[in-house]
């Protein structure tokens, strides 16, 4: 790719040679694509959208492939990007400017016509993209996939969400709603109710004010900033920053993380051979609260109980192999296992001990008391990782909760028969849902108490603030830690430390 491949105006038109030269998808069965192809960038995106609609894909794993294989780099794929993902996660709020703006419900519209609505609108909307341009090249992608009628009504649409602001549809959208405060969030802010409630709901259990949650769904309707983890022994921080050239800078909590602000990870030396990664810096720092929470007696053998595919393994094997001890990496779903024992190539080999694959909740009942430090990141609804997992927010359901936190609940107590009298077990999730969370540690410690474990909570706060860089706002009246988008920047990690006593 030539610098002069990587053109793309303020319009978010693409010109120069990748046009010139006819890179355009064109094809011999669509005679409009002949005349004029339509922009790969937009034309990614909408394939993005329909296998996500069509397919139940995933986003993040169906893109950077398709980026790939159409030779789409530099900045068309990084506003190829941020429109399939920034459309997925403000789906909810376009899907009401469209029904206003179309005057039907969006049910009635075609799937495939509603995803090329959706990211005309989310040009027009959520991107800096003119008017004209969003217009014009959403019509051409409307015409080009899905023939002249639909391409005509997708130009009128179009046209009549573009005479109002972002902020004045907010308004008109507000409106329609009703006057239920939570409902009107949900449509405003894009999430299902259900998730709005939960949200809501764990910001007060965890000591914060209920007010905050406009700050935090808006968060999460942000693309996060891609954060990178320096494994320790194994590369410096300082080292990973300067390999990004000026593009790094050193995060706000862990002394691993590096956050960019630009550029691509991939291209990190430190990153390409596995000294580094790319990981949330929540996730690196309640990784590191593990390695650090006090502990009685020897300090040797760790499990990472849930490892797949392999981020907090590759972190906690490094700190054991600085410190002498080793690390037994599980996982249940085979294929998880070989991204754990590629994320964990870097790490010195007598730092692990064992790449296992295997069901955790039995893990306990066949070595009970083997390990000095247990890592818990148990599956969950993800709830805390909505911007990165941009379609997520729609595919959950209340319903997720009943099965997760069954699992979870036996995951910990498994964990909690593990751990050797006077080691540490860490319960981390990146959901701050309180059934998955407070509710989930609950029910474990009542489980393991009546097999006769015992169990303390330590102060997890104290073991965070002890690690974090800078100062960190926690509520300090709990013994466990929630971290927020909009307060720390960060995921919304759950963790819990706890000591087994008996
Ligand atoms: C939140 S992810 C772990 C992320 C990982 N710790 C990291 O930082 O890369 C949870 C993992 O638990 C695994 N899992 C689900 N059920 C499990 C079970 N019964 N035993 C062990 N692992 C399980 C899932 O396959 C998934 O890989």
């Amino acid at each position: 790719m030539s610098a002069a491949d990587d053109r793309r105006d303020a319009s978010g038109r693409q010109r120069g040679a990748a046009r010139s030269q006819g890179r355009t998808q064109r094809s011999a069965a669509a005679p409009s694509r002949r005349r004029r192809g339509s922009d790969p960038a937009r034309t990614a995106a909408y394939d993005v959208l329909r296998s996500v609609d069509g397919s139940d894909a995933y986003a993040n794993l169906v893109l950077p492939p398709l980026l790939r294989e159409r030779r789409i780099s530099g900045r068309d794929a990084a506003f190829a990007t941020e429109l399939a993902y920034g459309t997925l996660r403000l789906r909810g709020r376009y899907d009401a400017i469209i029904a206003q703006a179309a005057n039907r419900e969006v049910g009635t519209i075609d799937a495939p016509a509603l995803d090329v609505l959706r990211l005309g609108v989310h040009q027009l909307l959520g991107m800096r993209v003119p008017a004209h341009a969003a217009v014009s090249e959403t019509v051409g992608l409307a015409r080009e996939q899905l023939g002249t009628g639909p391409s005509q009504f997708v130009n009128a649409v179009l046209r009549t969400v573009g005479r109002a602001s972002s902020e004045e549809w907010q308004d008109r959208i507000a409106a329609a709603a009703g006057d239920d405060e939570l409902g009107r969030l949900a449509v405003v802010q894009s999430h299902p109710l259900w998730v709005v409630r939960a949200l809501r709901e764990a910001l007060v259990g965890n000591g914060r004010s209920a007010d905050e949650i406009e700050a935090l769904l808006a968060a999460d309707n942000e693309a996060p900033r891609v954060t990178v983890v320096a494994r320790p022994g194994l590369v410096d921080q300082e080292q990973v920053v300067e390999e990004t050239e000026g593009a790094g800078l050193v995060g706000a909590l862990a002394r691993t993380a590096v956050v960019l602000t630009g550029g691509d990870p991939a291209a990190l030396p430190s990153v390409r051979d596995g000294r580094a990664g790319v990981q949330d810096e929540g996730s690196q720092l309640v990784a590191l609260a593990l390695t650090e929470a006090p502990l009685d007696g020897p300090d040797e053998r760790w499990l990472d109980l849930c490892a797949g595919p392999g981020g907090k393994a590759a972190l906690l094997a490094a700190v054991a192999g600085e410190r002498g001890a080793r690390i037994v990496a599980n996982e249940v779903q085979p294929h998880r296992s070989r991204l754990v024992e590629q994320a964990l190539r870097a790490v010195p080999a007598d730092a692990v001990e064992d790449v296992r694959t295997g069901d955790g909740r039995t893990l306990g009942a066949d070595g009970p008391g083997s390990y000095d430090r247990v890592m818990v990141d148990a599956p969950c609804t993800g709830l805390g990782a909505l911007r990165r997992r941009p379609e997520a927010r729609w595919r959950r359901t209340p319903a997720d909760l009943a099965a997760l936190s069954a699992l979870q609940r036996d995951l910990l107590v498994s964990a909690l028969q593990a751990v050797r009298v006077g080691g540490v077990v860490a319960y981390v999730t990146c959901s701050p849902h309180l059934v998955e969370t407070q509710l989930v540690v609950k029910d474990a410690l009542r489980a393991a108490a009546r097999t006769g474990t015992d169990v303390e909570r330590l102060d997890t706060p104290a073991v965070v603030r002890g690690i974090a860089a800078g100062g960190v706002d926690l509520d300090d009246e709990r013994t466990d830690v929630q971290l927020w988008p909009h307060v720390h920047g960060t995921d919304a990690m759950h963790l819990t430390l706890l000591r087994r006593t008996s």
